[in-house]
């Protein structure tokens, strides 16, 4: 039997005949879900911060990535790829959270994820604070099995409770943990820093299944030392890549909700990223940038950035 050829990916229209300011914004211009037949990468919205313990905002979060990835071109010198002609990428709009019931929420969240990934697309989630990623995570996990995270973060997001809720943004990881979600020896966080509850924390995260690369020792060992520690700790496990954009530092992203000083810069962030090609990456979020704090677009030109990377990464793990 004759199959019919795919159909060549539908990418963004050309710049320099559309200007880039026209139309609703999807992620990089690129088409709707539904005007595709299929998609290999799905961009997901959660406009979702009833989970967070400082600053607000991140609901606002996916429009603004949107808004400021109209810039990005089709062809990716860094890593010699062009995305958009090897993946059909399409944006799926953004889940209807509700913001007063943070269960309900992460259920929902869960439900709309799995619906998306049953039509065979691997999901980019845009944030939306660093609770999403834990009914992500059962999703993927239902699938998979055992995930390692891959975590960038400022923060370890292994804490328990806050005023008693188990559901918040500093709390994903230990929940998944909990759950038997996780690869133990397979989880990692990158670009840690800044003050603690206690030093118990890091006993705790441990337990839970983290290695810690921290922001720190980029100055000692370099990018390279930390993409070589990064692929020896996740082998050849299925990936989730979580990345909240407060690992990088303040000056970098200032529009997130709880900053700290002494992050990574966004070069240090992108070639990072750049070191997971041929790894099996299953699914990515980027959480916590929050508008209200941003200037220049500063925090979410740095967003959209890591986004293609992390598709161009995904691209040129696509077999030919
Ligand atoms: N930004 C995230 N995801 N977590 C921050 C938790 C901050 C705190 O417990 O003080
Ligand atoms: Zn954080
Ligand atoms: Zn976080």
């Amino acid at each position: 039997m004759s199959q019919s050829p795919t159909p060549a990916p539908i990418g963004p229209p050309d710049a320099t005949r559309v200007p880039r300011y026209a139309e609703p914004a999807t992620f990089a211009r690129l088409p709707r879900i539904d005007q595709v037949s299929r998609a290999d990468v799905a961009i997901v919205g959660v406009p979702f911060d009833s989970g967070v313990s400082y600053r607000p905002g991140a609901r606002f979060g996916p429009g603004h990535i949107r808004a400021s990835s109209k810039l990005l071109r089709p062809y990716n010198p860094a890593q010699d790829v062009s995305p958009w002609n090897v993946l059909q990428v399409a944006d799926a709009g953004d889940i209807a959270v509700n913001p007063f019931d943070l269960g309900e929420a992460v259920q929902q969240i869960d439900t709309a994820i799995t619906e998306v990934r049953s039509d065979g697309a691997t999901v980019l989630t845009l944030g939306g604070d660093h609770t999403i990623a834990l009914p992500i995570l059962r999703s993927l996990s239902r699938d998979h099995g055992p995930i390692a995270v891959l975590h960038f973060d400022a923060h370890l997001d292994t804490w328990n409770t806050y005023f008693g809720a188990p559901y918040t943004h500093g709390t994903p990881f230990r929940r998944a943990s909990e759950e038997g979600l996780l690869d133990l020896e397979r989880c990692l966080h990158m670009g840690t820093r800044g003050p603690l509850y206690a030093d118990s924390d890091l006993d705790d995260d441990a337990r839970l299944g983290f290695a810690v690369v921290r922001s720190d020792d980029y100055e000692v060992d370099g990018v390279r030392g930390a993409v070589d520690r990064m692929r020896a700790r996740l082998g050849d496990a299925p990936v989730y890549v979580s990345i909240d954009i407060d690992v990088l530092d303040p000056a970098h992203a200032p529009g997130t909700g709880t900053p700290e000083a002494g992050g990574l810069t966004s070069r240090e962030l992108l070639n990072t990223l750049r070191g997971l090609n041929g790894l099996n990456i299953v699914g990515a979020d980027i959480v916590e940038v929050s508008p209200p704090y941003d200037h220049a677009e500063i925090t979410g030109i740095a967003a959209a950035h890591v986004a293609y990377e992390l598709l161009s990464v995904l691209a040129k793990g696509r077999p030919a």
